[in-house]
């Protein structure tokens, strides 16, 4: 299966369940994968037939500009459905990391697999 994948996009968003975090922005760090068909871009050399990174990239940081979750498990189901929905994506794997949540910890976060390969 060919993929197409964004390692270590860094976003600021709102997100937490405790007081302190609702009035500060934090960092995620998100890793993506998505099953795209590469022969076909590569074939005409065009990009209107790619999955497009530059173009997730930007939406997933105005995803995360106006999200205001609680919980790591709402903000990487509801971006890994709004973007399946937006860019035909047909199975992506999505690992959202917060990276200063458990000081001892390089970072902890949710790992989540949508759709069919
Ligand atoms: N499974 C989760 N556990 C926790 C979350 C979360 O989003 N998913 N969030 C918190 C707090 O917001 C924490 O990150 C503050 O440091 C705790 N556990």
């Amino acid at each position: 299966m060919d993929k197409v994948f964004i390692e270590g996009l860094e976003v600021d968003t709102l997100i937490g369940v405790f007081d302190w975090e609702r009035g500060i922005r934090q960092c995620l760090r998100l890793d993506l994968e998505c099953a795209w068909d590469v022969q076909a871009p590569a074939s005409a050399d065009e990009l209107s037939r790619a999955l497009d990174y530059a173009a997730l990239a930007a939406r997933i940081q105005a995803f995360a500009g106006e999200a205001r979750f609680l919980l790591v498990e709402t903000f990487a189901e509801r971006l890994a459905g709004a973007l399946m929905a937006e860019f035909g994506i047909p199975w992506l794997r999505l690992r959202v990391t917060k990276p200063g949540a458990v000081p001892a910890a390089a970072g902890v976060g949710v790992e989540i697999e949508r759709g069919c390969r």
